[in-house]
């Protein structure tokens, strides 16, 4: 049967990428990529949504009402999407990354650089993407790269002017990856902190599931304010812990991201923790969400990783005895932070 699917038309001159995961995300960080000059192919699972994609330049089920470039195809053909991509994208839920690198790894070329979108940690083994990337794929770590930053996609969808950070052990991998993700609207930073860079954006999932419980219980903005500043103040002990820089944590992928996912209704984690604040039980809350909310998995492996190191982290762990139906949402609170009776320095 011949196909009738959109070819791809090479780009001359321009970097030739692959983004693999077509939801809202990868389809918003392909666009980035494609506003900034690069020759983009966005690997979706669904070959419906590959052909809107590449035939409409619509994602209606991700970025309703977004116009995507027209330079950007799109294919379920995962060997299509990855021929000569000298960078690779990867937009999938943090769950399903170490299968799918198993599933298409060996197709990803030789000496592409790899970059992670995703802000999630690995059940069970508790590794962040890059090191989930490093074991799957046996890559050196200068090849790897991390962005992170307070990035809604719908809002960079809609083209309004934003900043994210690149991190690589590699500052030239960085460097390299920033310069092909920087357009008229979205400016990337570069940093050689990828641990500070991954755990703030994991991090910053939960603090925005907190917040989002308090909002549906209807506590207001102290309260909120509270838990944003002591929830920095856990963000930076467990990542500072692990080995991170205490300034990445204030920047972009700390900070910056705090603010935007604890801020906007946009944010699925802080929708999933008004729910559980509304009274939906956490089941309820899985079957509402449409999207990949990635802190309710997060959860569990971040405060494994913080009894290790002895963190302590009690805004995450009244999170966690939310999600398990062992704590009322109406006692999540930030002034429950201590065991000791005594003030405790802030
Ligand atoms: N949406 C945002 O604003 C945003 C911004 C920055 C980072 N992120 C991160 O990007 C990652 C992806 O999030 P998203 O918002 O695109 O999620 P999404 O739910 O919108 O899309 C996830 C995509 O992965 C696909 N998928 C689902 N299960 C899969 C599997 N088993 N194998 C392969 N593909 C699968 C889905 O079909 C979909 O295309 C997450 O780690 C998220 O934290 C999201
Ligand atoms: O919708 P969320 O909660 O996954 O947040 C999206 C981005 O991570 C915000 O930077």
């Amino acid at each position: 049967m011949i196909s009738t699917r959109p070819i791809r038309i090479p780009i001359e001159g321009a970097t030739r990428v692959a983004v693999l995961g077509a939801g809202s995300w990868g389809t918003t960080f392909a666009k980035i990529l494609a506003d900034g000059g690069a020759d983009v192919a966005l690997w979706a699972r669904r070959p419906e949504l590959a052909r809107e994609i590449a035939e409409s330049k619509r994602n209606s089920d991700y970025l309703p009402g977004v116009n995507l470039p027209r330079t950007l195809w799109s294919s379920h053909v995962i060997e299509e999407v990855l021929d000569g991509a000298e960078m690779v994208f990867l937009s999938v839920p943090s769950q399903s990354l170490r299968s799918n690198l198993r599933d298409f790894g060996s197709l990803i070329p030789r000496d592409a650089l790899v970059v992670s979108l995703m802000k999630g940690v690995e059940k069970g083994s508790r590794a962040r993407m890059s090191e989930v990337i490093t074991q799957e794929l046996g890559i050196d770590p200068a090849r790897i790269a991390v962005a992170s930053g307070p990035n809604l996609a719908l809002e960079i969808a809609k083209e309004q002017p934003t900043a994210a950070v690149v991190a690589s052990t590699s500052l030239d991998t960085a460097t390299r990856v920033a310069m092909v993700a920087t357009n008229p609207y979205f400016r990337a930073f570069v940093n050689t902190d990828v641990i500070g860079t991954e755990f703030g954006g994991v991090l910053k999932n939960l603090i925005a599931v907190a917040i989002g419980i308090v909002d549906g219980v209807g506590y207001g903005e102290n309260t909120k304010a509270s838990i944003i500043t002591r929830g920095l103040v856990e963000m930076t002990d467990f990542s500072v812990a692990y080995g991170a820089q205490a300034s990445t944590l204030s920047g972009l992928a700390g900070l910056g991201d705090l603010i935007a996912t604890c801020e906007s209704s946009l944010s699925r984690n802080n929708t999933a923790g008004r729910l559980l604040g509304q009274g939906y039980s956490f089941s309820d809350v899985i079957k509402q969400m449409n999207q990949t909310a990635e802190g309710l998995s997060s959860v569990a492996p971040v405060l494994e990783l913080a009894q290790e190191k002895g963190v302590v982290m009690p805004i995450v762990s009244q999170v966690a005895e939310v999600l398990a139906g062992t704590m009322n949402p109406r006692d999540i609170a930030p002034h429950l932070t201590t065991d000791s009776a005594l003030p405790q320095g802030e």
